[in-house]
């Protein structure tokens, strides 16, 4: 390992963009599988891993619906929640905001209580064991419909002092954010956060509408904004926070490699970036994995990394007491760091 990659392995930090059903693992499917008497359509986990070959969005998309379908019992959510935590710890995230798929699980017929009770029972478990705080971001689906979307947020109404915010994700293109304009609203009304994928692989106008008509206040992946420079100028003067995915933009084709991956470029147009994991089981990496990616560019430096992990606090929803310490905590590993 290298000096650098050292450095930005012990780094203090949080993770922003996490979608929980991503990081359900080859293992962790087949025994989840197992366990509820369903038949995986491939012999093995190295048959299913070899699957994961996507060209775009939507082949990862097929793949990742399909693989939650193993997820039936409180406990299989929970335990799905622990796993990632596990994982999380040991990358020194100190605090996630994870983001989950009502839908996926209420539309093959599972009560929403069974998703978020098991997540939150696994959230729990998790800052007992490690320290580790989080937040739950309800996602809506893009590609199902407004009314789809207003449904999942009543039923998220005994559980909304446990949700942090909502977001918005599955297929970008044909769904601009606009779609989802009075949901938005109406998720805002009750207290909710808002953050929405956009410009992953639709275009900058999406963001536009996310910043304009959703009213975020959290951008997801963003990485198309670049291409206006208007749009970039705003994004930095705003402080708008960029949860930005580079294993992930690999793997969906979204950059042709990791050499020149905009967040060198989101950086330097002074754009609050940071960097997490999206699907990691899915994408070939947690958290620090993308730290050593964006590392191996030999671009950026240590100062840049520590900005970017400071980035995923002052992003964070957490209060302005809770970053401060968690900022001290990043200043004090930088001044001991040899
Ligand atoms: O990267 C993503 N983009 C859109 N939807 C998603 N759902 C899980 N991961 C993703
Ligand atoms: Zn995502």
């Amino acid at each position: 390992m290298t000096d650098l990659d050292r450095f930005v392995s012990g780094l203090p930090k949080a993770e922003l963009h996490l979608h929980i059903e991503g990081s359900l693992e080859p293992e962790l499917m087949f025994a989840l599988a197992t366990r509820n008497g369903i038949t995986l359509p491939y012999a093995d986990v190295e048959a299913l891993r070899a699957a994961y070959d996507f060209s775009n969005l939507q082949d990862f998309l097929d793949i990742y619906y399909q693989g939650a379908g193993v997820l039936q019992t409180e406990a299989d959510f929970r335990d799905l929640a622990l796993a990632y935590f596990d994982r999380a710890a040991a990358d020194h995230v100190t605090h996630a905001e994870i983001f989950f798929d009502p839908q996926t699980h209420t539309d093959r017929g599972l009560p929403f209580s069974v998703a978020i009770e098991g997540l939150l029972a696994g959230m729990a478990e998790a800052e007992a064991r490690h320290g580790i705080t989080s937040k739950l971001i309800l996602c809506f689906l893009r590609h199902l419909s407004e009314a789809e979307a207003f449904k999942t947020l009543e039923q998220a109404e005994p559980w909304l002092d446990r949700i942090a915010g909502v977001g918005l994700d599955s297929s970008e293109i044909g769904h601009p954010p606009e779609k989802f304009a009075r949901v938005f609203a109406a998720a805002a009304a009750k207290g909710l956060k808002l953050v929405a994928h956009a410009g992953e692989e639709g275009p900058p106008a999406y963001v536009h509408e996310a910043l304009d008509i959703l009213r975020i206040d959290r951008l997801d992946h963003g990485n198309r904004a670049l291409e206006d420079a208007v749009l970039t100028t705003r994004l930095a003067r705003e402080g708008m926070t960029l949860t930005v995915c580079p294993l992930s933009n690999l793997k969906l084709c979204v950059v042709p490699e990791m050499a020149g991956h905009p967040i060198e470029r989101m950086l330097g147009a002074g754009l609050r970036a940071t960097i997490n994991s999206d699907d990691p089981a899915y994408f070939g990496g947690y958290v620090n994995d993308n730290y050593r990616a964006i590392a191996a560019n030999g671009v950026l430096t240590k100062a840049d990394f520590a900005t970017l992990a400071r980035n995923s606090f002052l992003g964070s929803f957490l209060d302005d007491e809770a970053v401060t310490k968690q900022i001290a905590a990043i200043d004090d590993y930088v001044a001991a760091f040899q």
